[in-house]
C-alpha cells in the first residue's frame, strides 16, 4: 500500500508499540482502485482474502444473511444494485498485503484523507522506500490505544469493531428492502389482464341482432300513424330513409314536395278509357291500372301519358330500352313518384286519393338498392315486416322462409352492406314479400342474380301468381319476359308502343325482334374506326 500522509501526524506518538510486517509494494493502478473504492465508502478496509474480491463478497453476504429475507421481487421491477457491481471488478484484492484489523473509525478517518488527496499517492509508489512502508502499518494500532484499552489484547476488541462496520454496510441494504416493497405495489401486472378482457367486445358487436327491435320500433310510427303530410319529415332526411317509408306509407316523395311547397297534394285524375292489356276477370277491378300517367324532369318527358290495365294473377312485363321511362313508370306505381298526372289504382284503390290503402296491397323492389345497409339481413327483414305491421314472431318464421328460398340463411347476421348486388337484390326482393301483398313491382329483379338464384326467384313468383298474386316487373331479358311473362308492354321514349299478351306483341317474331323494330334498331357506330388504332 502506498503511504498515507495524513495518518502520520497522528500515529508518531505511538509507533512502535506494535509494528505489523510492512506490505508489500502495490501496483499503483490496483492502489488507485483501492483508494476509489474507499472514496465511495467501500469496504476496502476489511483483510484481503486469498480469492481477493470474492472474499469481500462473501464477508457481505455473510452480513446479508442475517438479515432477514426479502420478498421476492418481479425480475422487471428488482433494482439494480449499483454499489456491488463496481466490487466485482475491484482490481485490488489480489495483490494487497495481509493487514491487520482497523478500527472503522480509524479507517474513516485514514480513508478521508486519502479521498482529500488522491493524487499523492502515486508519488510514494515511484519510490517504494521500506520505510514509507512502516508507517503505515502501525497506523491502526495506535489508534486503538487511545482506546479505554492499551494492552494488545485489547487488540481483539477491535476484531469485535470489525461488527459496527458490518452493521453499517447492513443499513443500506435495509434502505434498499424499503425500495422494493413499493414496487410489489406496482406488481399489480394484472394492468394487462383489463386490457385483454376487452377483446371479447368485438364478439357483441357481431351480435347485435338484438338491435333490430329498438332500432325498427322507433321508426315506424311516423309510417304507420302517417298522413299524407307527415311525409315531408322523410324527405328532409334521408333519402334512404325516405325510399322505405314511402314504399311503406301513405303518400309519396313529389306530395311531400308539394305539401311542404303548399301545394296540391295530389295530381287531378285525368280523363281515360281503360285498354285491357289482357284478359281479366269481368267486374273484378285489376290488380293494376294507369290512367294518363305523365312524368316529367325539366324539359324531359320521361313518362307520357301511359295507360295500363293488369288483371290480377297476371304476369307482366315491362320493357325498353335504356332511358325508355319504364323506372319511372314503376316509381310512380309505388308511390315514390308523383305524376304530374293521371292517376294509379292498385286493386281499384285510388293510389294518389288513398296512398296508406294503395301500398298497403303492394310490395316493391326499388331499381337502386337503397337501403339500411348497415342493419343485417335479419334486422332489416324484421324491419321490413314490423313496418307491415306483422307481428315480430311472424315477421321471424317468414324471414327463415324466404331467407332459406332465396338462398340467404348463412348471410342474416351479416350487414346488408357486405353483401353482394345480387343477395342485396334477393334480400330486397325477400323483404317486398314478407308481407304477403297482392302485387309486386319489381325493377329489374333478375340484374345481377346468378342463374340459379334467378330459377328460384322465377318459381318462386309463379307459384306467388299462380295463387292469385300479380307481379309487373321490368327486364331487358326479352327470352326470360317472353318465356314467363303473360303480357307485356314495350315502352319507348316514355310512350307505350305495344302491349298485349306475349304472342300478341311479338306477332311472327321474336319478342327481341319486334323490341329492335319498335325501339329504332341498331345505333350508328361508325365513326370509332379509331378504337382499332390502339394507343400503344
Ligand atoms: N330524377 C330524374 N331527374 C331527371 N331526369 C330523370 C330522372 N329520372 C329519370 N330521368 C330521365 O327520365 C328518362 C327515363 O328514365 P328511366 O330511368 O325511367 O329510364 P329506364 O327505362 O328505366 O332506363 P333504364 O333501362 O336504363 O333503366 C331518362 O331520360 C332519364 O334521364
Amino acid at each position: 500500500m502506498p503511504p498515507r500522509p495524513q495518518p502520520e501526524t497522528d500515529l508518531a506518538p505511538d509507533r512502535g508499540s506494535a509494528v505489523p510486517p510492512p506490505p508489500p509494494a502495490v501496483p499503483a493502478a490496483e492502489a488507485a482502485a483501492a483508494r476509489a473504492d474507499a472514496a465511495d465508502g467501500r469496504d476496502t478496509m476489511s483483510p484481503p482474502s486469498p480469492s481477493g474480491a470474492q472474499g469481500a463478497d462473501s464477508a457481505v453476504a455473510e452480513r446479508i444473511d442475517d438479515i432477514p429475507p426479502k420478498p421476492p421481487l418481479p425480475a422487471a421491477s428488482r433494482p439494480p444494485r449499483k454499489k456491488r457491481a463496481p466490487r466485482k471488478n475491484a482490481p485490488a484484492a489480489p495483490a494487497v498485503p495481509d493487514k491487520p484489523e482497523i478500527p472503522a473509525a480509524v479507517a474513516a478517518a485514514s480513508y478521508q484523507g486519502a479521498a482529500q488527496e488522491p493524487m499523492a499517492t502515486p508519488e510514494p509508489l515511484v519510490a517504494p522506500e521500506p520505510e514509507a512502508f512502516v508507517e503505515p502499518a502501525p497506523e491502526p494500532e495506535q489508534v486503538i490505544l487511545p482506546e479505554p484499552d492499551p494492552a494488545p489484547v485489547v487488540e481483539p476488541e477491535p476484531a469485535s469493531e470489525p461488527e459496527p462496520e458490518s452493521e453499517p454496510e447492513p443499513e443500506p441494504e435495509p434502505v434498499v428492502e424499503p425500495e422494493p416493497e413499493p414496487e410489489p405495489v406496482v406488481e399489480p401486472e394484472p394492468e394487462p389482464e383489463p386490457v385483454v378482457v376487452p377483446e371479447p367486445e368485438p364478439e357483441p358487436v357481431v351480435v347485435p341482432e338484438p338491435e333490430p327491435e329498438p332500432v325498427i320500433e322507433p321508426e315506424p310510427e311516423p309510417v304507420m300513424d302517417a298522413d299524407a303530410e307527415t311525409f315531408k319529415e322523410p324527405e328532409r332526411s334521408d333519402v334512404e330513409a325516405s325510399d322505405l317509408e314511402l314504399l311503406l306509407g301513405d303518400g309519396d316523395a313529389d306530395d311531400a314536395e308539394a305539401v311542404a311547397e303548399g301545394g296540391e297534394p295530389a295530381a287531378v285524375p285525368a280523363p281515360w278509357h281503360p285498354p285491357h292489356d289482357i284478359a281479366g276477370n269481368a267486374g273484378e277491378a285489376p290488380a293494376l291500372r294507369l290512367r294518363g300517367v305523365t312524368k316529367s324532369f325539366g324539359q324531359t318527358r320521361a313518362v307520357d301519358a301511359v295507360d295500363l290495365e293488369i288483371p290480377a294473377g297476371s304476369f307482366y312485363g315491362l320493357v325498353g330500352p335504356n332511358g325508355a321511362g319504364k323506372t319511372t313508370t314503376l316509381s310512380m306505381i309505388a308511390g315514390l313518384l308523383r305524376p304530374d298526372s293521371g292517376t294509379v289504382e292498385i286493386a281499384g284503390v285510388d293510389l294518389g286519393r288513398d296512398p296508406r290503402g294503395a301500398k298497403a296491397q303492394m310490395g316493391v323492389l326499388p331499381d337502386r338498392l337503397r337501403t339500411f345497409d348497415r342493419l343485417s339481413g335479419r334486422q332489416l327483414l324484421h324491419y321490413y315486416g314490423v313496418l307491415r305491421g306483422l307481428r315480430p314472431a311472424v315477421v321471424a318464421e317468414r324471414a327463415a322462409d324466404l331467407a332459406r328460398a332465396f338462398d340467404l340463411t348463412s348471410a342474416l347476421g351479416r350487414p346488408v352492406s357486405d353483401y353482394s348486388a345480387g343477395m342485396t337484390k334477393k334480400l330486397l326482393l325477400a323483404g317486398a314479400m314478407i308481407h304477403a301483398p297482392r302485387l309486386l313491382v319489381l325493377d329489374e329483379p333478375f340484374e345481377a342474380v346468378d342463374p340459379v338464384s334467378s330459377g328460384v326467384i322465377l318459381e318462386i313468383l309463379s307459384t306467388y301468381v299462380a295463387s292469385g298474386g300479380t307481379v309487373i316487373l321490368s327486364s331487358h331479358g326479352m327470352d326470360l319476359v317472353e318465356r314467363v311473362c303473360d303480357g307485356v308492354a314495350v315502352i319507348v321514349a316514355g310512350q307505350v308502343l305495344a302491349r298485349g299478351t306475349v304472342d300478341e306483341v311479338r306477332g311472327d317474331h321474336t319478342l327481341a325482334e319486334r323490341f329492335v323494330q319498335l325501339a329504332g334498331g341498331r345505333s350508328d357506330v361508325e365513326g370509332l374506326e379509331w378504337l382499332h388504332t390502339y394507343s400503344d
